[in-house]
C-alpha cells in the first residue's frame, strides 16, 4: 500500500510553477572572483610591476631635470604644452614629470623612491604569488624610512640653507615640517628626528632591552619559524602573520565561563594552637591559649590578556631563526602557566567552614582523671614516676612519662595492654622510649574529638607559603600542628587501612592539596579506581590534570586491563624522559624544567616542559589479584625509577597483606601511611611495627617516612566540597583534551594466569617459539619477542609454558634460561608427543 500511496501522492503533486528567473541583481564587483582568476592576476601583478618601473624612472629623472621641469609643469596648467612650445626632460614625459612632481617635490623628495619598490613588490605578489621580501613588514619599513629620509634632509637643507639647490632631495613635507618645529623647538628637531628614528627600531625589531646582542643573528637567510617554538605574547608575531593566519589559528582568549573571580586571598584561619600542659601546674585546662596566627591562601593569578598559546601556528612566512637566547631576552623566562593563561585557583571558599564548638575539647577533669590513672596503674606494677606532662591533640591526648631512676623501659612497654585496661579506653599506645625525648609516651584518645576541617589546614601559612613541589598537607600532629609533606620528597606513598577508616577521605585530601597548589600545566594525575566510585568526581578535571592513554574514553581508569596498560605506558613515560634528561644533562625533573624555562632546551629537539605526574591507585588488592605480577613488575619499575623524572605513586589499599604489598612493592615505598587496620600483623605489613591497630578510626593515622613514626589526624573532606572544586576548576577553559600518555598496546592474550601454567592450552606460537630458542640455544624472554614480533607479556608466558614443557630451565635473574633441549630432532618429537 505504501508505494501506491505514495505514488498517487507524486501524481497529485499540483504542477510546479515555472522556475521564476531571479530577479536580476545589478552588476557588483566580486572582489573574490576576480582574484581567483589567475589570468587576471598575471595582467595586474605585471601591470602593477610596469608601473613601478615607470615611477622610478620619472622619480629618478626629476632627481636630475626637476627644476626645469618645473616651469613647464606650471606652464602646462595654464596653456596646453604645444603652445607654450616647452618641453619637459623628465624620461616619461609631461605625466611622468607631473607625478614625479607630486611625489618627490610636494612629498617625500628622494623617499618617494620606496613608493616603486612597494609597487614592485606587491606586483611580483599579485603576478606569481611570491613574496620576494614580506610585504607587509617591507612596506611598513619603507612608507616610515620615506617620510624619516624626507625629514631628516629637510632638516639638513634648512640649516645648510640651500632650500633653492636641494629641496627637490627632500620633498616639501620634509621641508615644511622641519621649519615648522624649527620655530617651536629650535635645534630639539634633530633629537626628535633621531628619536623617532630609535621608536620605529624598538616596534619593528621588537627591542625590549638596550644590551648589545651576545651573537650577529643571520639576517640573509631568512627561514622559517619552528613549528613547535612557543610564542609567549601575541606582540611577538602579529607583525610577521597575515591577517587570515591570525583570524584562523590564534584562538580567541575565550572568557572564563561560569567561574566568578576569586577574592585575592582567603579568609585567615588558626593554625597550631599550643597544647602542651604540665600536669603538675594547677588548673591547666583555663591557661590561655595564644591568639591564633593569621593564615591566608592566596590563590589568584596575574590575568594576562594578552597572552595566548600559539604552539599550533603553523608558520607560513620568513623570518629569521629564532634562538632560545633570542626567545630569552624578547619574552623573558618561559611559563608554562601561559598555556591556560586565565586559569584561577581553586578558592578557599570552596571548602566548609565549621564552627569553632567542633574544636577538640578536653577539660581539666579529663586530663587529671586520666593522669591519676596512668600514675595508679604504674604504681600498682611497681613503676614510679618522677614527671607527667600532657598534650592535647585533635583525636588523642599525648600523656608524657619520666620515670624514676632505674625503671628499665621495657618493663612498661610490656604492661601496655594493662594500662589500656585501666584506663578503659581504645586506642592506647605506648611510644616507648619517645625518640629523641628521653620519655616515654602513652596516647589516649580524647572523649570528644576535634574535626579537622580541610578548610583550616588549607588555609593555613604553612601550606599556604609552602614552597614544595608537590606539596600535601596530610593532617594535625599529636601537638595540633599541621602537617605538609613534599610528595616529590617522599617520593611514593603506601596507604593502608580497614574499609571505613578514611583511605578514600584521605586520597581525596591529597588530590585537593595538590590541585590548590598546582597549575594544570604543572601536574598531571593519572587516577585507577578499580572501586569504580571513589575517584568518579574527579572526571570533570579530565581538560585539566588528568592524563589518559590515547585510545582511551574515561580518563579514570576502572578496568583491570587498562590499567596494565596505564602502568606499562607510565613506564614507556618514564623511559622517555629519562632521554630527555640525559640528552640535556639534567639530573633529576626540577633540573631539567629549570633548564627549559631558561630556554635552554630546543623545543625542536622534543625538549617540552614536563609535568609532575601522580599516579593514584585506590585499591590495589583488586588489581594484585586479578593481574598478580602484570600489575606488580611496572609499579615496582615506576617505585625504583621514577623519583627522578617525576612521577610519583600513591597507592592505597584495604588489604595490607603481603600477597597485596609484596616485598618488591614494599621495598620502594620508603613513606607509608597507616589508618586504623584490623591486625597487628597487617601494622607490621605496612609499618613495619605495631600500633597501626590501636588507632581509633575516622582519619586517625600514623605515617612512616625517614624511619619516623608519626601520629596524625587527616583532615576530613566531604564529598560535596570535592564536587565543587571539580566543578570550579572543570568549568574554566582547559586543555582539548587530557594529557595524553604514550601509546602502549598490550598483548591481546589477556592477564595471564600467574603461576600454573597449563600446557594444554598452549599458545599459538607455542611450537615456532621453541624451535627458535633449541635454535639459538638461548632461552630469552626478549629473543622470542624480537623474532616471533609479540609483546613482552606474551613472550613471558611462552617461556613459562617451554619451562613447563621442560624446553628451557628456571628463571635465572638477569642471565637467559638454559635450553635444556639441544638438538631439533629431539624437540620435533617432543613437539609431536604432545600434540
Ligand atoms: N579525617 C576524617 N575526619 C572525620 N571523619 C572521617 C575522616 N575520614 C573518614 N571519616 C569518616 O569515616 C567515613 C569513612 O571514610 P572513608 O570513606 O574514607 O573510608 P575508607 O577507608 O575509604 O572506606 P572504604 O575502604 O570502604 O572505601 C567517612 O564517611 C567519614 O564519616
Amino acid at each position: 500500500m505504501a508505494p501506491t500511496t505514495v505514488k498517487q501522492n507524486t501524481i497529485r503533486r499540483p504542477e510546479r510553477a515555472p522556475k521564476e528567473e531571479p530577479p536580476k541583481k545589478a552588476w557588483t564587483l566580486n572582489f573574490d572572483q576576480v582574484f581567483s582568476d589567475k589570468r587576471n592576476n598575471l595582467t595586474l601583478g605585471v601591470l602593477m610591476m610596469m608601473l613601478s618601473g615607470g615611477l622610478f624612472f620619472a622619480f629618478v629623472s626629476y632627481l636630475f631635470n626637476g627644476q626645469a621641469d618645473q616651469s613647464t609643469i606650471n606652464a602646462a596648467f595654464r596653456a596646453p604644452l604645444r603652445e607654450t612650445g616647452e618641453e619637459t626632460r623628465n624620461w616619461l614625459g609631461l605625466a611622468g614629470a607631473y607625478i614625479a612632481h607630486v611625489f618627490v617635490f610636494r612629498w617625500f623628495g628622494v623617499g618617494a623612491l620606496g613608493l616603486p619598490v612597494i609597487a614592485f613588490l606587491a606586483g611580483c605578489k599579485v603576478a606569481f604569488g611570491t613574496e620576494l621580501l614580506p610585504l607587509r613588514r617591507t612596506t611598513k619599513a619603507i612608507l616610515f624610512l620615506s617620510f624619516w629620509i624626507s625629514l631628516l634632509l629637510g632638516y639638513i637643507v634648512l640649516v645648510t640653507d640651500s632650500v633653492q639647490d636641494y629641496s627637490i632631495w627632500c620633498g616639501g613635507l620634509g621641508y615644511e615640517l622641519n621649519v615648522a618645529l624649527y620655530g617651536l623647538i629650535g635645534w630639539g628637531n634633530v633629537a626628535l628626528i633621531g628619536f623617532l628614528l630609535f621608536c620605529f627600531v624598538v616596534f619593528f625589531f621588537n627591542v625590549t632591552s638596550l644590551q648589545w646582542p651576545s651573537r650577529s643573528t643571520n639576517t640573509s637567510a631568512p627561514s622559517p619559524r619552528p613549528s613547535t617554538t612557543r610564542f609567549d605574547r601575541v606582540e611577538d608575531s602579529y607583525d610577521d602573520i597575515d591577517d587570515e593566519i591570525l583570524a584562523d589559528e590564534i584562538p580567541e582568549p575565550a572568557p572564563v565561563a561560569v567561574v566568578e573571580p576569586a577574592p585575592p586571598t582567603a579568609p585567615a584561619a588558626p593554625v597550631a594552637e599550643e597544647t602542651t600542659r604540665e600536669l603538675s601546674l594547677p588548673t591547666p585546662a583555663s591557661a590561655p591559649r595564644p591568639a591564633a596566627k593569621p593564615g591566608s591562601l592566596t590563590f589568584t593569578i596575574e590575568d594576562t590578556t594578552a597572552v595566548v598559546e600559539a604552539e599550533s601556528i603553523t608558520p607560513v612566512f620568513d623570518v629569521e631563526p629564532v634562538t632560545g637566547e633570542d626567545l630569552l631576552s624578547t619574552h623573558g623566562l618561559y611559563d608554562p602557566t601561559l598555556d591556560l593563561p586565565r586559569y584561577q585557583f581553586p578558592t578557599a571558599e570552596l571548602l566548609t567552614d565549621y564552627p569553632e564548638s567542633q574544636k577538640a575539647q578536653v577539660g581539666a577533669d579529663e586530663l587529671e582523671a586520666n593522669k591519676d590513672r596512668i600514675v595508679e596503674t604504674l604504681q600498682n606494677y611497681g613503676i614510679t614516676i618522677d614527671h607527667i606532662k600532657a598534650t592535647i591533640g585533635p583525636t588523642v591526648t599525648l600523656y608524657e612519662i619520666v620515670p624514676s631512676a632505674g625503671v628499665r623501659i621495657s618493663k612498661i612497654k610490656s604492661l601496655e595492654d594493662d594500662i589500656a585496661l585501666n584506663l578503659a579506653a581504645l586506642g592506647i599506645r605506648i611510644i616507648a622510649p619517645m625518640p629523641g625525648k628521653g620519655t616515654i609516651g602513652i596516647e589516649v584518645p580524647n572523649k570528644n574529638r576535634e574535626m579537622v576541617s580541610i578548610r583550616s589546614v588549607m588555609t593555613s601559612d604553612k601550606f599556604a607559603k609552602s614552597t614544595y613541589e608537590l606539596p600535601v598537607v596530610l593532617g594535625k600532629t599529636i601537638s595540633n600542628e599541621i602537617y605538609v609533606a613534599d610528595l616529590a620528597k617522599m617520593p611514593h606513598l603506601l596507604m593502608a587501612g580497614a574499609t571505613g577508616q578514611g583511605k578514600s577521605v584521605g586520597l581525596n585530601v591529597l588530590l585537593t592539596s595538590l590541585i590548590y597548589k598546582k597549575h594544570p600545566s604543572q601536574l598531571k594525575l593519572v587516577l585507577v579506581d578499580p572501586k569504580k566510585v571513589e575517584l568518579t568526581l574527579f572526571n570533570k578535571l579530565e581538560r585539566h590534570f588528568l592524563a589518559k592513554l590515547p585510545d582511551s574514553d574515561e580518563a579514570i581508569i576502572t578496568d583491570t586491563k587498562k590499567v596494565v596498560n596505564t602502568l606499562n605506558s607510565l613506564c614507556i613515560e618514564m623511559d622517555n624522559r629519562y632521554n630527555l634528561l640525559k640528552d640535556a644533562g639534567c639530573r633529576n625533573l626540577k633540573e631539567y624544567n629549570a633548564k627549559f624555562v631558561q630556554r635552554r632546551l630546543s623545543p625542536e629537539k622534543g625538549h617540552r616542559f614536563l609535568p609532575y605526574i601522580v599516579l593514584i591507585v585506590d585499591e590495589l588488592a583488586d588489581l594484585m589479584m586479578t593481574a598478580g605480577k602484570e600489575v606488580e613488575q611496572p609499579i615496582a619499575r615506576l617505585a625504583q625509577l621514577a623519583r627522578a623524572i617525576g612521577i610519583h605513586l600513591v597507592v592505597a589499599t584495604q588489604r595490607p597483606s603481603v600477597n597485596v604489598i609484596t616485598g618488591l612493592i614494599k621495598a620502594n615505598f620508603p613513606a607509608r601511611l597507616s589508618f586504623k587496620v584490623t591486625s597487628k600483623i597487617d601494622s607490621r605489613t605496612i609499618l613495619d611495627t605495631g600500633g597501626a591497630e590501636q588507632l581509633v578510626g575516622m582519619g586517625d593515622m600514623l605515617l612512616s617516612s625517614n624511619s619516623d613514626l608519626i601520629r596524625l589526624q587527616c583532615p576530613f573532606v566531604d564529598t560535596n566540597e570535592i564536587e565543587e572544586i571539580c566543578d570550579f576548576v572543570g568549568n574554566q577553559r582547559g586543555y582539548e583534551d587530557a594529557y595524553a600518555l604514550p601509546e602502549f598496546v598490550g598483548d591481546d592474550g589477556g592477564i595471564p594466569d600467574d603461576k600454573d601454567v597449563d600446557l594444554e592450552n598452549r599458545d599459538p606460537m607455542f611450537d615456532e617459539a621453541a624451535r627458535l630458542v633449541v635454535i639459538h640455544q638461548q632461552g630469552s624472554t626478549s629473543l622470542i619477542q624480537r623474532r616471533l614480533k609479540l609483546g613482552y607479556n606474551r613472550a613471558g608466558r611462552l617461556i613459562d609454558q617451554l619451562e613447563a614443557a621442560g624446553i628451557v630451565g628456571p628463571f635465572e635473574g638477569s642471565k637467559a634460561r638454559e635450553v635444556l633441549i639441544h638438538d631439533t630432532q629431539v624437540l620435533e618429537e617432543r613437539l609431536k608427543e604432545m600434540s
